[in-house]
């Protein structure tokens, strides 16, 4: 097995004579941390995707360092630079977009106008979107993003959707509180939003029974692309610690692993969940590893503020295989039809 601290062999990127993947990023940015573009940016590049980062707004760091300072970028702003500058002037062509967090409903909404004219213009452009709304019971976002985002996606011919398990609940209108309900809300969403071809529950919690002390965290999908009818499933070990950034991490590898470099090389989304989730995994584990010391046990410690990406670079290069992955082991799957 390759240990961390250990040099690894990888192929110079030039001899691989692979087309570079063109994303447009629109999220967040910090100037300090990795969370929205700047937990996207790296791994992306470092996996071989020109990366055009929109920063929606930029702070000094995340809002959960409890003080920040920055700005929020404006409607007209955005509009002008994704509109006017890159898909007018530049006519530039992406294999997919990338859209999160959105700082008002209006951004919202120029956003999805200019992106989907484009997945109009351009069908082979693939849009994951997160319909940031809120998580662990709140919105901590404006009310009216909600109908909002209920419209884009009914309007717009998204690729794959990736709410948290509030997220589901709200745009689906269904309680999620068993892997019954869940597979529920799936189908309802789908009735709702028959555009959205494939949709990604990232992070769902259900109550634990009694006397187990292992907190489990589920990620489940449900594609309508090919259509199977049925929810498949992941059951992670959970991690006694709360990331920041670990969603917009997940979205960027989900990214990657769900829009080959050649067309032919797509696999199911079952297996992009798979690899995605792993390698996930592996970096939580690492970063908590690094930020945790025996000196610093305390609950507080353990909410992880940042992630350590840069010191996952040999984790996230595109040739690492996931044979060594032990946390495959760690990853039940499961299916509901
Ligand atoms: N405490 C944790 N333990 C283990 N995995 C975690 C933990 N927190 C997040 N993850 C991983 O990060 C992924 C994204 O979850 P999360 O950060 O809650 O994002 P979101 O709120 O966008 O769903 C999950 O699917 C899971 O794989
Ligand atoms: C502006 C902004 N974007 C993105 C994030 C990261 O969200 P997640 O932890 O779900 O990846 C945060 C988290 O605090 C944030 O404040």
């Amino acid at each position: 097995m390759t240990r961390s601290n250990e040099p690894v062999a990888f192929e110079p990127f030039s001899k691989r004579e692979k087309r570079t993947r063109r994303v447009l990023s629109v999220q967040s940015h910090v100037i300090h941390g990795y969370v929205g573009n700047k937990a996207a940016t790296f791994p992306l590049q470092y996996r071989g995707w020109d990366v055009d980062g929109l920063n929606t707004v930029q702070f000094s760091n995340h809002p959960g360092y409890g003080h920040f300072t920055g700005f929020k970028s404006q409607p007209s702003e955005i509009y002008e630079i994704m509109q006017k500058g890159l898909l007018e002037g530049l006519q530039m062509d992406y294999d997919a977009v990338l859209t999160g967090y959105l700082p008002s409903v209006e951004s919202l909404q120029v956003t999805a106008k200019a992106v989907g004219g484009l997945c109009r213009r351009k069908p082979h452009i693939s849009w994951i979107l997160d319909p940031i709304l809120g998580d662990n019971g709140r919105l901590y976002v404006a009310e009216e993003n909600v109908p909002a985002y209920k419209q884009i996606l009914r309007e717009n011919d998204v690729y794959v959707v990736t709410p948290n398990q509030f997220e589901m609940e709200t745009l689906s209108g269904v309680k999620i509180d068993s892997l019954q309900s869940l597979r529920l809300s799936f189908e309802v969403f789908h009735q709702e939003f028959p555009r959205v071809e494939k949709s990604v529950v990232t992070s769902l919690e259900f109550p634990s029974s009694a006397n187990n002390d292992q907190q489990y965290i589920y990620c489940a999908c449900f594609d309508t692309h090919p259509a199977s009818g049925a929810m498949n499933y992941f059951k992670i070990n959970k991690l006694d610690a709360q990331f920041s950034g670990s969603g917009d991490l997940f979205n960027a590898l989900l990214l990657d692993f769900i829009v080959p470099v050649h067309k032919q090389d797509a696999v199911p989304l079952t297996t992009v969940l798979q690899r995605v989730l792993l390698l996930v995994d592996k970096i939580l584990r690492r970063t908590l590893e690094l930020s945790v010391t025996k000196k610093t046990t305390s609950q507080q410690s353990r909410i992880i503020k940042d992630l350590k990406l840069i010191q996952c670079a040999e984790l996230l290069h595109p040739d690492r295989s996931f044979d060594d992955f032990e946390a495959a082991a760690r990853i039940v799957e499961g299916r509901l039809n």
